[in-house]
């Protein structure tokens, strides 16, 4: 379609059950599949296309003897595509559905599926409409077939209202459609029995009034108007209206027919319906168009829908024949090309014997249902009158209601005997004023109220002239599309698979013509083009052929030959290919334009590629570019950041090292500094030690010399007490005896005391005495050292000036003339030596003399020091005496006092008592008198060691202590062991 720009058809022709509706759903499905958009939430056209097969099928399909799902009405489904080729509308046209079977069926059939989907709906719609077992419809109990193998009628019925939903039936014209194929059930089961007229008609029994009660409800007419209109009819003369009643099978007869009328006007409208809801594409450009139509029929009782069903079965065949057969051959005689004629079997007899204007038999038979005499008796007489030569035309011996007609398929033998009334296509005016009057609104609406000329002119209108006229209107229809068939075959009578009945199916393939089809496509030229479309399509096969400049003709074989085909033909203006040579050539095309656009997408991705490159490069440099600044300022901004840090990092070292030197030089300073202080201090303790050694030496030596005076004194004092009192206790024994002797004794205490006095003095005279022999040698000493110094002195003068001499006389002898002056200056000279050396010696001995007297001195001084140790030696063991003289002299004062107490306690009972204490008193002069020698020597400020705290003395002793001082060794443990006596 799209290739060619041209619409296309399918012709699925075939025998009943052979596959057509299937194939045609096949069809569709490719099609909705090939032409359909992306898939969406709403309903697309497709998709409605596609759902309105199952609700076509359910109520215009039924069970036959042929098909358990057979078409009872033709379809042609026109698909409407875009100028892109995708679906943009869909129209579906029905021809001719069955009316007879929905008040009539023949074992095993079944009637339309709609009924047996209604009986099994849900409990609830099946009591709103007041339904049951489909057994006790009279509609559907003529045959004991109720249900089909491998379907579920319960949920077909649910199928069927999603796919009313898809197709845009909305719910509530769904219920109205339920209500009105209810309302045909029982409208079935409405009885008529004999009124009380004779030619009159009642209600059998309450069930028919009930059903008819039923009728009524569910079309929502008045009840007594249905059966009116069942039982009664109107009859117009033109001088008045006569109401006629109508016998029960006259009553039964306009039931049925009411029932047909109702159910035909229903599956009209949802055909309507549906094509309204696909909607149509009128700017649509091309279409194709599927055609699925009843297939020849040839039962055991054949009539009026037969008859039209093998007419429209002729027709296809027809056109079969006059595209595959005739078109094509004549062209071949036209194009004068080689050709044998084939012959194949024409039924164009047949259908000039069914639809011949005048005299065929659609003619004869409106003729006859024209005329109000006429029954199907006469119409057959006329029949065989008229076709009694026509060799497609048989009248049967016995019969007088029959005829057969020999189809292409086959002959069938038609009964005649309802043709009249089925033919007959007019609705009873009883039955169109009670719908059209009817409270639904959907009922009235498939019983619109008619034009008037229609109504006036005549009621009749012939269904089978309609049928022929439908039928050539879908001719012309197919003849202006490419037509493609689709021949099913039937493999057998059984409906099973996987049998296939031979005779059948050959019997199949040759009245469809299948085999002089396949003849002509091996023997004819399926595939043909004009000179023109040949070069156009297939000049890429053999450019250079093309350049030549031959004629069309020459340049269509050249190609041909080019590629090596054979057994073509070349005619006036086309070119005549075999079968399948078409392909060929197609197949060399499509490699040709592919390794061209493979060329072209080559030059092109390299075009577009080097585009990119040079674009990509160009950004790449660009980018690089970019990179490279960034880079490069990264770089500088790293360095500057790596200087900066190098700054910093050096101020900072600078600064650190700065700090630390100055740390250090500080410390080395207060290091230097506490160096210092420490060795300034280690100096002052020294010192300070020393003068301590000193003062405690000094205040050792006072308090030695202090305590031996004292000793000494007391040593003294005792002796002379001792003495004393021994010449007292001598004196006292004598003044006892000689009681009045007190003079002498006082004589003797003075004696005493003198010489104690006296001792004194020549103690102090010693010790004076000593110390200016000290002091007198040390004098000495100094003397001698500056003498002797002084010699020194003048020796090195002397030795400078002889030196001296000796340059000054060396120089004038080195001036002077060597022989003329040389001995008296030698004489001169000689002396002044002699006397220098003379002096010198003179020197030398007072040196020697000096130092010899040096050394006597201190000979002297050592013997002094000598004796001055043996002094003291003897000074100690004198002190020593003297200690225990004076010990004992204190006992000897303490027994003297004793007796002193004893004899002044005496004394005072006899005697005068001032005499008596003198002892005591010269005791404490001596005492004080001590005192005074020693302060003299003492410090001018001593320390008071009385008033110093034991911690303070502590202190003192521990800075002298010998291990913290390195004070003289006079300080040492002497000093410590007088400290520790001390304490
Ligand atoms: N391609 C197929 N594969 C398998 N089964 C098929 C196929 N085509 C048809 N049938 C079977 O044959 C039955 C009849 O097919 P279909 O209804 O298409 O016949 P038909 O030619 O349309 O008959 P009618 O003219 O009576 O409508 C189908 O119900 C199905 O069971």
């Amino acid at each position: 379609m799209i290739n060619e720009g041209k619409s296309n058809s399918v012709l699925v022709s075939g025998e009943s059950g052979a596959g057509k509706t299937e194939t045609t759903k096949m069809l569709m499905r490719y099609l909705a599949y090939l032409g359909g958009r992306v898939p969406t939430a709403g309903r697309t056209v497709e998709q409605k296309v596609l759902e309105s097969n199952p609700v076509l099928e359910a109520f215009g399909n039924a069970k036959t003897v042929r098909n358990n799902n057979s078409s009872r009405f033709g379809k042609f489904v026109e698909i409407q595509f875009d100028k892109h080729g995708k679906i943009s509308g869909a129209a579906i046209r029905t021809y001719l559905l069955e009316r007879s079977r929905v008040c009539q069926i023949s074992n095993p059939e079944r009637n339309y599926h709609c009924f047996y989907l209604l009986c099994a709906a849900p409990a609830q719609e099946i009591e709103k409409y007041k339904l049951g077992n489909p057994e006790s419809f009279h509609y559907l109990n003529q045959s004991n077939c109720y249900e089909l193998v491998g379907v579920n009628d319960a949920h077909e019925y649910l199928a069927i209202r999603r796919a009313m939903d898809i197709v845009g039936i909305s719910e509530r014209e769904q219920d109205s459609i339920f209500k009105v194929v209810a309302s045909i059930l029982h409208l079935g089961n409405i009885e008529f029995d004999k009124g009380e007229d004779n030619d009159s008609s009642v209600l059998k029994d309450d069930t028919s009034n009930f059903h008819l009660q039923m009728t009524a409800e569910l079309l929502m007419c008045d009840p007594q108007a249905l059966e009116d209109a069942l039982c009664k009819r109107m009859m117009v003369t033109p001088e008045e209206v006569i109401k006629r009643s109508l016998d029960p099978i006259g009553a039964t007869v306009s039931r049925d027919g009411l029932a047909k009328t109702i159910y035909s006007r229903l599956f009209d409208w949802l055909v309507a319906k549906i094509n309204m809801s696909i909607g149509q594409d009128p700017n649509s450009k091309s279409l194709i168009g599927v055609l699925d139509i009843y297939g020849f029929e040839s039962f055991g009782t054949n009539s009026f829908e037969q008859f039209c069903i093998n007419f429209t079965n002729e027709k296809l065949q027809q056109h079969f024949n006059q595209y595959v057969f005739k078109m094509e051959q004549e062209e071949y005689v036209k194009e004068e090309i080689d050709w044998s004629y084939i012959e194949f079997v024409d039924n164009q007899d047949v259908l000039d014997l069914i639809e011949k204007k005048p005299g065929g038999i659609i003619a004869l038979l409106d003729e006859a249902c024209m005329f109000p005499k006429s029954t199907h008796e006469t119409f057959c007489q006329k029949l065989y009158q008229t076709f009694k030569a026509h060799k497609r035309f048989i009248k049967p011996k016995l019969s007088s209601t029959n005829f057969t007609i020999a189809h292409f398929a086959g002959e069938v033998l038609y009964q005649a005997d309802q043709f009249l009334d089925k033919n007959k296509d007019y609705v009873v005016p009883e039955h169109q004023a009670l719908l059209g009057a009817s409270k639904c609104s959907f009922v009235a609406e498939l019983f619109p109220p008619l034009p008037e000329e229609s109504t006036k002119s005549s009621k009749f209108s012939s269904i089978a002239s309609r049928f022929k006229l439908q039928l050539q209107q879908l001719m012309e229809t197919l003849n202006s599309t490419e037509p493609h068939y689709i021949r099913c075959v039937k493999p057998n009578n059984l409906l099973k698979p996987g049998i296939f009945e031979n005779v059948n199916v050959m019997q199949q393939l040759r009245s469809g013509g299948v085999l002089e089809a396949i003849k002509i496509s091996c023997a004819g030229y399926p595939s043909r083009r004009t000179f023109d479309d040949f070069l156009k399509r297939f000049g890429v096969l053999a450019p250079e052929v093309l350049q030549r400049k031959y004629d069309e003709r020459a340049t269509c074989t050249k190609i041909l030959e080019k590629k090596g085909l054979s057994g073509f033909q070349i005619g006036n203006s086309k070119v005549f290919l075999r079968a399948g040579q078409l392909a060929e050539l197609d197949g060399w095309r499509a490699v040709v334009l592919s390794n061209k656009a493979r060329v072209i997408q080559q030059t092109m991705r390299r075009h577009m590629a080097h585009k990119q490159y040079t674009a990509l490069r160009k950004a790449t440099i660009n980018v690089q570019a970019l990179w490279r600044r960034r880079l490069a300022c990264k770089l500088f901004e790293d360095i500057k950041r790596e200087e900066a840090a190098i700054k910093l990092q050096k101020n900072s070292r600078r600064y650190l090292s700065k700090r630390s030197y100055t740390k250090l030089q500080y410390a080395v300073l207060v290091l230097q500094a506490g160096l210092r202080a420490m060795a300034a201090g280690k100096e002052f303790r020294h010192r300070k030690q020393t003068k301590a050694a000193i003062i405690i030496q000094t205040q050792w030596r006072c308090h030695s010399a202090s305590s031996y005076y004292q000793k000494l004194k007391r040593a003294s004092l005792m002796f002379q007490c001792k003495g004393r009192g021994r010449f007292a206790r001598r004196e006292f024994r004598k003044l006892k005896k000689d009681s009045r002797e007190t003079g002498e004794s006082k004589e003797a205490k003075d004696k005493l005391e003198k010489q104690v006095e006296e001792l004194t003095w020549q103690l102090q005279l010693e010790k004076r005495l000593r110390t200016e022999l000290e002091e007198t040698k040390g004098l000495e000493i100094m003397n001698l050292q500056n003498s002797l110094q002084a010699v020194q002195d003048k020796l090195e003068e002397t030795n400078g000036m002889l030196e001296k001499e000796r340059e000054a006389a060396q120089n004038s002898i080195e001036e002077a003339p060597h022989v003329i002056k040389e001995t008296p200056v030698l004489v001169e000279d000689t002396e002044k030596i002699d006397i220098l050396t003379a002096e010198v010696e003179r020197l030398k001995a007072l040196l020697r003399s000096e130092k010899q007297r040096a050394l006597d001195f201190e000979k002297i001084y050592n013997e002094a020091q000598e004796s001055n140790e043996e002094r003291r030696k003897k000074l100690e063991s004198t002190e020593v005496k003297v200690d225990q003289l004076q010990e004992s002299l204190e006992r000897m004062i303490q027994g003297f006092s004793n007796q002193v107490l004893e004899l002044k306690m005496i004394l005072s009972t006899s005697s005068d008592s001032s005499s008596i204490t003198r002892p005591i008193d010269i005791y404490d002069q001596t005492d004080a008198t001590s005192n005074e020698l020693t302060s003299p020597t003492l410090d001018p400020n001593p320390v008071i060691i009385s008033s110093l705290t034991p911690d303070a003395l502590r202190q003192i002793v521990q800075d002298l202590s010998p291990s913290k001082s390195s004070g003289p060794e006079t300080a040492g443990s002497d000093r410590e062991g007088a400290f520790d006596d001390f304490f």
